[in-house]
């Protein structure tokens, strides 16, 4: 069965861990997971800021082509403007002045001085009944037929676009009239400003009439839709032409640029040659930062998280040996931590750290999965057998451990008298949270223990407040009994504490005959260290067991006895 995670069981209870090795997780996968991990990153860390160099060359490519086409726009604008300005400038000179006739040499001499003297005006020329009677280029007799106006534009002129003159019969001219007064550009003076090998289309429109009155190139009609504020500019991409429309805000008019957007094309991959290794230089320096975060980070806690979610905790379990006897009565599971690659950390290591970064909870529950998944074959075959389990401080704070011991001890195969919990003396420091949830744990009929008794500050009257059922005392003081060391009486205290508060006593890392011989003469029942066992699997455990029910477990107690 699979591991829950701590919010899962939160919500429904403990899972029963599977057996050690039964479905973990292969190492070469959880390594291989690793590589994909990495790649990907590596791949989204070097890949982001070239997409984004690219990105930047396509950004910057178009808006420096906009700049230009606005800017031709703009010029045709000016262009427009001066050409209608000097259009003006001559027909208020003409209608200035008084002449004997529409045509006398008086006026055809003005014309010429007004014709020679404007830098975009073709001719200059007076128009009656559609005819051009006359111009600076002298008296036409009957006149030159025009045609009507097209259209009459918004400041009153009346507007023939496409005039052609038997002076210049290949081109078209414009011709604008007011009140008789005609002024005759070409209307290549209007876009003839443009100088770029892309031929972009130009030209000025008349508004609110929307009538072409220079094009060069083409006016899409869509375009229409567009039309900027007055004073305005709206840029916009159509198809194949990167679009500037430029309203005036004095005049009725609307010039236009639209270039091929191969233009851009051209620059943006021209740009995009620079910036794009630029962006891979900066995506490679990003993975190296990640690359040293990722190693910064992989601190012991965050190790410690990925190992509990890739199962690669599991239990051993040294023997409480009854030193009368020399049977093993019960047994103290301790964790073991496996890295994929092999190497055992050390739980004196991790523990503190999973205690420092609030893991320990976690680290717990993942203990009693595995009490949960390996103990009822043994309590089956040693049904007076008992496990004991280690707290720490945020257990025995929260009070979280209790429920799950209860769910334990519902599960098929286990009884309360099968467990005890072992907790730390440092791990009884929030007194009144640690004596009920000991008080509680003692209540489902489980054994609590004082474990690494004498390293902490517990007196005689602080143990007192504590439901508890033996004292284990700390490997440090065991062994030194017997010795000339200044704390070689400290086991003998405890010892004479613990008969006092009725305690029953087990003593920690006894590694020698005569340590067991004097704890034995000073009435410790149980005993525990290397001198017995050290801690095993679960499988060497019952098998340890079995043969002892045979009579042949449990040989070294019998030298102590
Ligand atoms: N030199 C020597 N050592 C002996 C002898 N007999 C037992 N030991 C070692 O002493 C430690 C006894 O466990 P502890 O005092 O609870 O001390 C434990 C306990 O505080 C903590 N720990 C281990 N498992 C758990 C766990 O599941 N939960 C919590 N909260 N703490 C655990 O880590 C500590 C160290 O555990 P281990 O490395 O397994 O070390 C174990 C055991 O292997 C001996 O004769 N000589």
């Amino acid at each position: 069965m699979r591991v829950t995670l701590h919010s899962r069981a939160d919500r429904h209870g403990l899972h029963c861990h599977r057996a050690i090795g039964s479905a973990r997780r292969a190492p070469e996968s959880i390594e291989a997971v690793k590589r994909i991990r990495i790649v990907l990153a590596a791949i989204l860390v070097f890949s982001i800021p070239v997409a984004a160099s690219l990105y930047l060359a396509r950004h910057i490519a178009r808006s420096t082509e906009f700049e230009r086409v606005e800017q031709l726009a703009r010029a045709v604008l000016a262009r427009t403007a001066t050409i209608a300005l000097q259009s003006q400038e001559a027909t208020q000179r003409l209608q200035g002045r008084t002449f004997e006739s529409p045509c006398s040499p008086e006026k055809l001499a003005l014309m010429w001085a007004i014709d020679l003297g404007s830098s975009y005006l073709q001719a200059v020329g007076y128009i009656q009944d559609d005819r051009l009677k006359c111009s600076s280029l002298g008296d036409h007799g009957e006149g030159i037929p025009l045609g009507p106006a097209r259209f009459v534009s918004v400041i009153g002129d009346s507007i023939r676009p496409q005039v052609r003159l038997p002076m210049v019969p290949d081109t078209d001219l414009l011709i604008a009239e007011r009140n008789g007064t005609a002024t005759v550009v070409h209307p290549e003076l209007f876009t003839d400003l443009v100088q770029s090998t892309d031929n972009p289309w130009v030209g000025v429109v008349s508004l609110p009439d929307r009538v072409p009155l220079a094009v060069r190139g083409d006016f899409r009609p869509a375009w229409h839709e567009r039309l900027p504020p007055e004073g305005g500019t709206a840029r916009f991409v159509d198809g194949d032409r990167i679009v500037v429309l430029h309203r005036s805000a004095d005049w009725k008019l609307l010039a236009f640029a639209a270039a091929p957007v191969l233009r851009e094309e051209k620059r943006m991959t021209a740009l995009a040659w620079t910036l794009a290794p630029l962006g891979a230089v900066v995506g490679l320096l990003l993975w190296l930062a990640l690359l040293s975060h990722m190693r910064a980070t992989r601190s012991l806690p965050v190790v410690m998280r990925a190992a509990l979610a890739d199962d690669e905790f599991f239990l051993e379990y040294q023997p409480i040996v009854d030193l009368d006897s020399g049977r093993w009565v019960s047994a103290e599971a301790l964790i073991r931590w496996k890295r994929p690659d092999g190497t055992l950390i050390r739980p004196d290591l991790f523990i503190p750290a999973a205690e420092d970064s609030g893991l320990i909870q976690r680290i717990t529950e993942r203990v009693l999965e595995l009490v949960c998944a390996e103990a009822p074959a043994l309590f089956a075959r040693h049904p007076q057998f008992r496990l004991s389990i280690n707290l720490s401080a945020a257990d025995l704070a929260t009070g979280l451990v209790v429920h799950r011991l209860r769910e334990l001890t519902n599960q098929p195969g286990i009884e309360p008298h099968n467990l005890a919990v072992e907790a730390t003396e440092r791990g009884l420091l929030a007194v009144d949270a640690t004596r009920r949830v000991l008080a509680d744990i003692r209540a489902l009929g489980i054994r609590a223990a004082i474990d690494d008794f004498g390293t902490g500050y517990s007196g005689l009257s602080y143990l007192g407040t504590f439901e508890v059922d033996s004292l284990k005392i700390d490997k440090a003081f065991i062994d030194t009994v017997g010795t000339d060391a200044p704390t070689s009486d400290v086991a003998v205290h405890i010892i004479e504490m613990a008969k006092t508060l009725r305690l029953d006593v087990v003593a920690e890392g006894i590694e020698h005959p005569e340590q067991a011989e004097f704890l034995r003469g000073r009435g410790v029942r149980y005993g525990q260290g290397w001198l017995f066992a050290k801690s095993m699997p679960m499988p060497a455990l019952l098998a340890a067991l079995d043969s002892a029910a045979d009579g042949s477990a449990g040989g070294p107690v019998t030298s102590v006895e």
